[in-house]
Protein backbone atom coordinates (compact mmCIF):
# COMPACT_ATOMS: atom_id res chain seq x y z
CA UNK A 1 0.00 0.00 0.00
CA UNK A 2 1.06 3.54 -0.86
CA UNK A 3 1.83 5.17 2.65
CA UNK A 4 0.77 8.69 1.76
CA UNK A 5 -2.80 7.21 0.33
CA UNK A 6 -3.12 5.95 3.98
CA UNK A 7 -2.52 8.96 5.47
CA UNK A 8 -4.04 11.68 2.91
CA UNK A 9 -7.51 13.44 4.70
CA UNK A 10 -11.11 12.00 3.06
CA UNK A 11 -12.88 14.50 1.18
CA UNK A 12 -15.55 16.56 2.87
CA UNK A 13 -18.83 14.13 3.28
CA UNK A 14 -20.62 16.27 1.29
CA UNK A 15 -18.47 16.06 -1.55
CA UNK A 16 -18.72 12.08 -0.61
CA UNK A 17 -22.23 12.18 -0.84
CA UNK A 18 -22.20 14.40 -3.69
CA UNK A 19 -20.52 11.80 -6.10
CA UNK A 20 -22.15 8.84 -4.55
CA UNK A 21 -25.87 10.66 -5.43
CA UNK A 22 -23.98 10.99 -9.21
CA UNK A 23 -22.58 7.76 -9.55
CA UNK A 24 -25.34 5.56 -7.99
CA UNK A 25 -28.69 8.16 -7.65
CA UNK A 26 -30.01 9.68 -5.03
CA UNK A 27 -31.06 7.23 -2.67
CA UNK A 28 -30.40 5.79 0.82
CA UNK A 29 -31.86 2.59 1.99
CA UNK A 30 -32.71 1.73 5.43
CA UNK A 31 -31.25 -1.53 7.01
CA UNK A 32 -34.20 -1.76 9.60
CA UNK A 33 -33.58 -5.68 10.70
CA UNK A 34 -37.21 -6.06 12.09
CA UNK A 35 -37.70 -9.72 13.71
CA UNK A 36 -40.89 -10.11 10.66
CA UNK A 37 -38.99 -9.19 8.00
CA UNK A 38 -35.95 -11.54 9.54
CA UNK A 39 -38.77 -14.18 9.50
CA UNK A 40 -40.34 -13.57 6.01
CA UNK A 41 -36.52 -13.80 4.58
CA UNK A 42 -36.22 -17.00 6.80
CA UNK A 43 -33.93 -15.91 9.24
CA UNK A 44 -33.85 -16.27 12.93
CA UNK A 45 -34.32 -13.29 15.26
CA UNK A 46 -30.61 -13.90 16.22
CA UNK A 47 -27.15 -11.93 16.05
CA UNK A 48 -26.10 -14.58 13.11
CA UNK A 49 -29.87 -13.51 11.24
CA UNK A 50 -29.05 -10.10 11.60
CA UNK A 51 -25.51 -10.11 10.66
CA UNK A 52 -26.77 -12.60 7.26
CA UNK A 53 -29.28 -10.31 6.46
CA UNK A 54 -27.55 -7.04 7.05
CA UNK A 55 -24.39 -8.04 4.67
CA UNK A 56 -27.07 -9.31 2.23
CA UNK A 57 -28.75 -5.95 1.95
CA UNK A 58 -24.84 -4.33 1.58
CA UNK A 59 -24.57 -6.80 -1.37
CA UNK A 60 -27.54 -6.31 -3.29
CA UNK A 61 -27.77 -2.73 -2.71
CA UNK A 62 -24.96 -1.14 -1.63
CA UNK A 63 -23.96 -0.98 -5.75
CA UNK A 64 -27.31 1.01 -6.46
CA UNK A 65 -27.30 3.29 -3.67
CA UNK A 66 -26.26 6.52 -2.93
CA UNK A 67 -25.90 5.72 1.14
CA UNK A 68 -27.34 2.80 3.17
CA UNK A 69 -28.41 3.67 6.69
CA UNK A 70 -28.27 1.10 9.45
CA UNK A 71 -31.16 1.60 12.06
CA UNK A 72 -28.90 1.15 15.32
CA UNK A 73 -31.45 0.46 17.12
CA UNK A 74 -32.30 -2.68 15.57
CA UNK A 75 -29.06 -3.81 16.35
CA UNK A 76 -28.81 -2.62 20.21
CA UNK A 77 -31.91 -5.00 20.98
CA UNK A 78 -29.26 -8.49 20.75
CA UNK A 79 -26.67 -6.70 22.86
CA UNK A 80 -22.93 -6.69 22.21
CA UNK A 81 -23.39 -9.21 19.52
CA UNK A 82 -25.89 -7.00 17.42
CA UNK A 83 -23.39 -3.86 17.67
CA UNK A 84 -20.80 -6.34 16.48
CA UNK A 85 -22.91 -7.10 13.60
CA UNK A 86 -23.07 -3.09 12.91
CA UNK A 87 -19.49 -3.22 13.68
CA UNK A 88 -18.95 -5.61 10.92
CA UNK A 89 -21.42 -4.05 8.05
CA UNK A 90 -20.03 -0.61 8.63
CA UNK A 91 -16.15 -1.80 8.06
CA UNK A 92 -17.40 -4.27 4.88
CA UNK A 93 -19.55 -0.95 3.79
CA UNK A 94 -16.19 0.72 4.31
CA UNK A 95 -14.07 -1.70 2.40
CA UNK A 96 -16.69 -1.79 -0.87
CA UNK A 97 -16.87 2.10 -1.15
CA UNK A 98 -20.50 2.20 0.53
CA UNK A 99 -21.47 5.46 2.61
CA UNK A 100 -22.89 4.65 5.79
CA UNK A 101 -25.10 6.74 7.91
CA UNK A 102 -25.75 5.67 11.50
CA UNK A 103 -29.13 6.15 12.43
CA UNK A 104 -28.37 6.57 16.33
CA UNK A 105 -30.24 9.86 16.71
CA UNK A 106 -27.49 10.86 19.41
CA UNK A 107 -27.90 14.31 21.40
CA UNK A 108 -26.57 14.88 25.12
CA UNK A 109 -24.72 17.49 27.25
CA UNK A 110 -21.61 18.24 25.74
CA UNK A 111 -19.15 16.23 27.83
CA UNK A 112 -21.23 12.65 26.98
CA UNK A 113 -21.73 14.35 23.38
CA UNK A 114 -17.87 14.18 23.29
CA UNK A 115 -18.31 10.68 23.83
CA UNK A 116 -21.12 10.07 21.29
CA UNK A 117 -18.97 11.96 18.74
CA UNK A 118 -15.90 9.91 19.02
CA UNK A 119 -17.86 6.44 18.98
CA UNK A 120 -19.11 7.66 16.05
CA UNK A 121 -17.62 9.81 13.64
CA UNK A 122 -13.55 9.31 15.54
CA UNK A 123 -11.35 7.86 13.09
CA UNK A 124 -10.72 4.67 14.22
CA UNK A 125 -13.61 3.99 16.39
CA UNK A 126 -15.03 0.94 15.86
CA UNK A 127 -18.88 2.18 15.58
CA UNK A 128 -17.70 5.06 13.21
CA UNK A 129 -19.71 5.66 9.95
CA UNK A 130 -19.48 8.28 7.46
CA UNK A 131 -22.46 9.89 9.00
CA UNK A 132 -24.61 9.60 12.24
CA UNK A 133 -28.27 11.36 12.65
CA UNK A 134 -28.19 13.46 15.96
CA UNK A 135 -31.15 14.93 18.20
CA UNK A 136 -31.43 18.57 19.16
CA UNK A 137 -33.40 18.66 22.15
CA UNK A 138 -30.91 19.42 24.29
CA UNK A 139 -30.35 22.40 22.16
CA UNK A 140 -28.20 22.70 18.60
CA UNK A 141 -25.11 24.01 20.45
CA UNK A 142 -25.05 20.55 22.67
CA UNK A 143 -23.97 18.90 19.64
CA UNK A 144 -20.47 21.03 18.86
CA UNK A 145 -18.74 18.20 19.76
CA UNK A 146 -19.95 16.24 16.90
CA UNK A 147 -20.15 18.73 14.55
CA UNK A 148 -16.73 19.63 14.94
CA UNK A 149 -15.11 16.12 14.79
CA UNK A 150 -17.63 15.39 11.20
CA UNK A 151 -15.14 18.10 10.13
CA UNK A 152 -12.25 17.61 10.93
CA UNK A 153 -12.60 13.95 9.89
CA UNK A 154 -14.41 14.39 6.40
CA UNK A 155 -17.78 12.44 7.72
CA UNK A 156 -21.40 14.24 7.87
CA UNK A 157 -24.16 14.50 10.46
CA UNK A 158 -28.03 15.06 10.18
CA UNK A 159 -29.62 16.92 13.00
CA UNK A 160 -33.26 16.06 13.12
CA UNK A 161 -35.12 18.94 11.84
CA UNK A 162 -38.93 17.67 11.34
CA UNK A 163 -39.75 14.38 11.60
CA UNK A 164 -41.30 11.85 9.48
CA UNK A 165 -43.85 10.76 12.55
CA UNK A 166 -47.21 12.90 13.16
CA UNK A 167 -46.06 13.34 17.28
CA UNK A 168 -43.16 15.32 16.19
CA UNK A 169 -45.50 18.09 15.76
CA UNK A 170 -46.20 18.99 19.27
CA UNK A 171 -41.92 19.42 19.99
CA UNK A 172 -40.83 20.92 16.32
CA UNK A 173 -43.78 22.90 15.69
CA UNK A 174 -43.67 24.93 18.47
CA UNK A 175 -42.58 28.52 18.66
CA UNK A 176 -44.85 29.85 15.70
CA UNK A 177 -43.08 32.23 13.71
CA UNK A 178 -40.23 31.20 15.75
CA UNK A 179 -40.58 27.57 15.31
CA UNK A 180 -37.98 24.97 17.18
CA UNK A 181 -37.77 23.29 13.72
CA UNK A 182 -36.73 26.64 11.83
CA UNK A 183 -34.13 27.81 14.43
CA UNK A 184 -32.67 24.08 14.30
CA UNK A 185 -32.60 24.91 10.46
CA UNK A 186 -31.10 27.88 10.41
CA UNK A 187 -28.35 26.74 13.11
CA UNK A 188 -27.42 24.42 10.65
CA UNK A 189 -27.91 26.24 7.60
CA UNK A 190 -24.67 28.74 9.28
CA UNK A 191 -22.48 25.43 9.83
CA UNK A 192 -22.63 25.02 5.72
CA UNK A 193 -20.14 27.94 4.95
CA UNK A 194 -18.34 28.02 1.98
CA UNK A 195 -18.82 26.73 -2.11
CA UNK A 196 -18.67 22.82 -1.43
CA UNK A 197 -21.31 21.13 0.34
CA UNK A 198 -21.77 21.50 3.46
CA UNK A 199 -21.18 18.16 6.33
CA UNK A 200 -24.47 19.27 8.50
CA UNK A 201 -27.46 17.97 6.79
CA UNK A 202 -30.87 17.75 7.99
CA UNK A 203 -33.50 15.30 8.63
CA UNK A 204 -36.82 16.41 7.23
CA UNK A 205 -39.45 13.74 6.78
CA UNK A 206 -40.87 13.45 3.16
CA UNK A 207 -44.71 13.12 4.63
CA UNK A 208 -44.64 16.65 6.45
CA UNK A 209 -46.71 18.63 3.84
CA UNK A 210 -46.49 21.76 3.65
CA UNK A 211 -44.71 22.14 7.42
CA UNK A 212 -41.42 23.30 5.71
CA UNK A 213 -43.42 26.50 4.15
CA UNK A 214 -45.22 27.27 6.33
CA UNK A 215 -42.88 27.20 9.18
CA UNK A 216 -40.45 29.01 7.31
CA UNK A 217 -37.82 26.79 7.03
CA UNK A 218 -35.21 28.44 4.61
CA UNK A 219 -34.48 24.89 3.34
CA UNK A 220 -32.77 25.82 -0.38
CA UNK A 221 -29.91 27.44 1.65
CA UNK A 222 -28.82 25.05 3.87
CA UNK A 223 -25.93 23.95 1.38
CA UNK A 224 -25.98 20.59 2.71
CA UNK A 225 -27.98 17.20 2.98
CA UNK A 226 -31.60 16.59 4.21
CA UNK A 227 -32.23 12.90 4.78
CA UNK A 228 -35.93 12.34 4.02
CA UNK A 229 -37.67 8.86 5.95
CA UNK A 230 -41.34 8.46 5.26
CA UNK A 231 -41.01 6.74 2.39
CA UNK A 232 -43.03 3.95 1.64
CA UNK A 233 -44.10 1.78 4.42
CA UNK A 234 -44.93 5.22 5.98
CA UNK A 235 -46.77 6.58 3.15
CA UNK A 236 -44.72 9.10 1.24
CA UNK A 237 -43.40 8.93 -2.13
CA UNK A 238 -42.57 11.20 -5.58
CA UNK A 239 -45.78 13.84 -5.14
CA UNK A 240 -45.01 14.22 -1.12
CA UNK A 241 -41.50 14.72 -1.80
CA UNK A 242 -42.28 17.40 -4.45
CA UNK A 243 -45.08 19.22 -2.17
CA UNK A 244 -42.66 19.19 0.82
CA UNK A 245 -39.41 20.06 -0.77
CA UNK A 246 -40.10 22.64 -3.82
CA UNK A 247 -36.95 24.47 -4.66
CA UNK A 248 -34.62 22.06 -2.20
CA UNK A 249 -35.84 18.96 -3.64
CA UNK A 250 -32.13 18.66 -5.22
CA UNK A 251 -30.56 18.27 -2.23
CA UNK A 252 -32.83 15.71 -0.45
CA UNK A 253 -31.36 12.30 0.24
CA UNK A 254 -34.56 10.45 0.20
CA UNK A 255 -35.09 6.92 2.68
CA UNK A 256 -36.72 3.72 2.13
CA UNK A 257 -36.31 0.57 4.53
CA UNK A 258 -39.11 -1.78 4.64
CA UNK A 259 -40.78 -1.26 1.87
CA UNK A 260 -37.47 -1.76 -0.17
CA UNK A 261 -36.32 -4.81 2.40
CA UNK A 262 -39.32 -6.68 2.28
CA UNK A 263 -38.56 -7.41 -1.58
CA UNK A 264 -35.81 -9.91 -0.19
CA UNK A 265 -34.21 -12.32 0.90
CA UNK A 266 -33.45 -12.54 -3.16
CA UNK A 267 -30.75 -10.59 -3.72
CA UNK A 268 -31.72 -9.34 -7.55
CA UNK A 269 -35.97 -8.94 -6.45
CA UNK A 270 -34.14 -6.37 -3.42
CA UNK A 271 -31.87 -4.53 -5.70
CA UNK A 272 -34.62 -4.08 -8.42
CA UNK A 273 -37.00 -2.82 -5.32
CA UNK A 274 -34.48 -0.10 -5.12
CA UNK A 275 -33.44 1.05 -8.40
CA UNK A 276 -37.65 1.11 -8.75
CA UNK A 277 -37.85 3.34 -6.11
CA UNK A 278 -34.80 5.15 -6.70
CA UNK A 279 -35.64 5.86 -10.16
CA UNK A 280 -39.95 6.12 -8.97
CA UNK A 281 -38.60 9.10 -6.92
CA UNK A 282 -36.08 10.67 -9.13
O1 LIG B 1 -38.07 11.38 11.03
C1 LIG B 1 -37.61 10.25 10.98
C2 LIG B 1 -36.31 9.94 11.34
C3 LIG B 1 -35.85 8.67 11.18
N1 LIG B 1 -36.64 7.68 10.70
C4 LIG B 1 -36.06 6.34 10.54
O2 LIG B 1 -36.03 6.01 9.16
C5 LIG B 1 -36.41 4.65 8.98
C6 LIG B 1 -37.70 4.58 8.19
O3 LIG B 1 -38.07 3.25 7.94
P1 LIG B 1 -39.25 2.87 6.92
O4 LIG B 1 -39.30 1.38 7.02
O5 LIG B 1 -38.82 3.34 5.55
O6 LIG B 1 -40.47 3.53 7.39
C7 LIG B 1 -36.52 4.05 10.36
O7 LIG B 1 -35.25 3.52 10.71
C8 LIG B 1 -36.83 5.23 11.24
O8 LIG B 1 -36.38 5.06 12.57
C9 LIG B 1 -37.92 7.97 10.35
O9 LIG B 1 -38.70 7.11 9.89
N2 LIG B 1 -38.38 9.26 10.50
Amino acid sequence: MDPEASTAPRASFGERLAAARSARGSLCVGIDPHPALLAAWGLEDTPAGLEHFALAVLDAVGPVAAALKPQVALFERHGARGLAVLELLLARAADAGVLTIADAKRGDIGSTMQAYAEAWLGEGRPLAADAVTLNPYLGFESLRPALELAAATGRGVFVLALTSNPEGLSVQHAGGAESVARSIAAAATAENIGPAPGHVGLVVGATIGDAAQRLGLDLPALNGPILAPGIGAQGAGREALAGAFGDALPLVLPTASRSVLAAGPDAGRLRTAAERTRDHLA
